[in-house]
């Protein structure tokens, strides 16, 4: 069995380093290989503790001697090394380029996030690794839908050679890739990468059958409303052209919630491609 993930997960890592942080993978080769993979270690262990744990490995004073919490710790500290010392290059790059120019630029967002390093240490190495694998996820299943579907990977190549015909790719005509679109929402209705989501009540709220009490958690199954037959025709089908303009205004608001909803929903949600 050909396994793609592995292929993936180089891949978002370096448009990661490119696109946010300016650096070609190559500077990095040896290193980067280490991190990716105690960043795997990191996500894995996120999705796994509070689920799958024993509950014996679920307590506070246990935890810190358990050889897995080492090795998570040594992962935190060498992503965020990692992490740091790519981002003062970047930082130094800049300045290179701007000839000594740098005070008249407004400052980088990562000299924020560096500042205050050590108060983000934990949140932002896993949210960093948590954001890296949902998009290494969704890119995942959208190669796996183009190979099982030949007639949209041949619809998708079509407007790939349309749009680009040897140009630059930039965000504008990502952005105008319409089919595009419609290929990854539905790859993401049908395989919504975060399936669950929970929400914590601050107020009673009253349904036609009972009462949800304040305090309480109220689970929103994401994978569960994506495939409901009530809200999609033929659920369990790949068939794009539902998300496109004219068959998308008719749908129920909150069937289709891949990114969360509300005010606390996905911060990346406009940034994915
Ligand atoms: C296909 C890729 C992604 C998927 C499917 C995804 C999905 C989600 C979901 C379902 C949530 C929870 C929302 C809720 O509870 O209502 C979330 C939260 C979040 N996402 Fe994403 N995400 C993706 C990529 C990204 C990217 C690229 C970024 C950053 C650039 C990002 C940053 C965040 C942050 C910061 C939160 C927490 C927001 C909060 O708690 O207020 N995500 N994401």
């Amino acid at each position: 069995m050909f396994e793609l993930k592995p292929y993936m997960v180089q891949y978002v890592f370096d448009t990661f380093l490119v696109t946010m942080m300016g650096i070609q993978r190559s500077e990095h080769k040896r290193e980067d290989d280490e991190i990716v993979y105690w960043q795997e270690k990191l996500v894995k262990d996120a999705l796994y503790s509070k689920t799958i744990k024993p509950w014996w490995l679920q307590l506070e004073w246990i935890l810190p001697l358990t050889e897995n919490r080492k090795q998570l710790r040594i992962a935190r500290e060498n992503i965020l090394d990692f992490t740091y010392n790519i981002t003062r290059k970047a930082i130094s790059h800049t300045a290179l380029q701007d000839n000594n120019k740098i005070s008249q630029r407004p400052k980088p967002t990562f000299n924020n996030y560096w500042n205050c390093v050590e108060e983000l240490r934990n949140n932002v190495t896993s949210k960093s690794c948590e954001i890296q694998n949902n998009i290494t996820e969704a890119t995942t299943f959208i190669i796996l839908m183009l190979a099982m579907h030949t007639e949209v990977q041949e619809k998708l190549r079509e407007e790939i050679s349309v749009t680009f015909n040897n140009k630059k790719v930039d965000a504008q005509h990502l952005l105008s890739m319409r089919y595009f679109h419609m290929v990854y929402q539905e790859t993401l209705r049908l395989f919504p990468i975060v399936p669950i989501i929970s929400r914590q009540l601050i107020g009673d709220i009253k349904l036609e059958s009972c009462t949800l009490p304040d305090g309480c958690y109220v689970m929103i199954p994401i994978l569960a409303i994506h495939r409901n037959p009530a809200y999609w025709y033929k659920p369990l089908e790949f068939i794009p052209e539902r998300f496109s303009p004219e068959n998308s205004s008719s749908r129920i608001r909150y069937t289709f919630i891949p990114f969360g909803t509300g005010l606390r929903d996905c911060l990346g949600k406009y940034s994915i491609i």
